[in-house]
């Protein structure tokens, strides 16, 4: 994803949600002092089949639907779930307002982690980042890239992680752990899992794919961009 072809979206939702741009650009600026480039040829995913593990209540109930995956990538506290259930993790997308420490834990053993800078999040950056063993940082933004910093789309966690594995190559992607109805979660999440679903729908029909977690729904979700 092209930062050209996110923009028109990126612009709808900082509208959507009242979000300053120039916010998420300070952000940015300030993850992009703090990380180095990241070597993504480690995670050439082309002819893979990827989970995306969303961190919905449901999660641990639909855990077997990551076990044919080649790799499994969680969004945020569903990093905690998996790990927890004896699975290995290939990637933890997090904006590292939740479980930081099990961002720490998992860079110093090798496992990369992609950290996202915004609007909200910058004291997290400022202390989190810092910690993390560098090499294994992918640092991300949803305004423009600069620097180590990377945008390849995507504005929750867990849809991030999805924009993530397709800008990786992954030629399936499933999921598990995704609830957008979840009742149990407050009106900005809900909101936030809007988005999640606008921005999913719109990632299958780029990659000629329906993910099923969007069977029965479709009709009701406004296309972008
Ligand atoms: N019912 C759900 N509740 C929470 N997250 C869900 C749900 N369904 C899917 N997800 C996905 O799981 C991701 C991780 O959720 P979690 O609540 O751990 O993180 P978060 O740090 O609050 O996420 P974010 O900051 O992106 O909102 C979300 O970003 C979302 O994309
Ligand atoms: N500015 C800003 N950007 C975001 C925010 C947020 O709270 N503020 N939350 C996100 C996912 O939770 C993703 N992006």
């Amino acid at each position: 994803m092209r930062f050209t072809e996110w923009e028109p979206v990126y612009v709808q939702i900082l509208d959507s949600f009242g979000f300053g741009r120039a916010g998420d650009e300070t952000a940015r600026d300030t993850l992009a002092s703090l990380v180095t480039p990241f070597d993504r040829s480690r995670l050439a995913w082309e002819n893979k089949t990827v989970a995306i593990c969303g961190a919905a209540p449901t999660l641990g109930d639909e855990l077997a639907r990551v076990d044919d995956a080649d790799v499994i990538v969680a969004a945020s506290t569903a990093a905690d779930v998996v790990l927890d259930a004896g699975y290995d993790l290939d990637l933890m997308v997090t904006d590292l307002d939740k479980n930081p420490e099990t961002a720490v834990s998992l860079t110093e053993s090798g496992t990369p982690v992609a950290a996202a800078a915004h609007g909200d999040n910058v004291p997290a950056i400022r202390e989190w980042v810092p910690q993390f063993a560098d090499e294994h940082v992918l640092g991300t933004t949803q305004a423009a890239p600069v620097g180590p910093v990377v945008n390849w789309g995507g504005f929750t966690d867990g849809d991030r992680a999805a924009f993530i594995a397709d800008e990786l190559g992954a030629e399936r992607l499933v999921f598990a752990g995704w609830d957008f109805d979840d009742p149990t979660v407050d009106e900005m999440k809900a909101q936030k899992l809007a988005w999640a679903e606008r921005l999913l729908a719109w990632l299958e029909r780029r990659r000629n794919e329906e993910f099923s977690i969007l069977d029965g729904r479709r009709d009701d979700i406004e296309p972008l961009p």
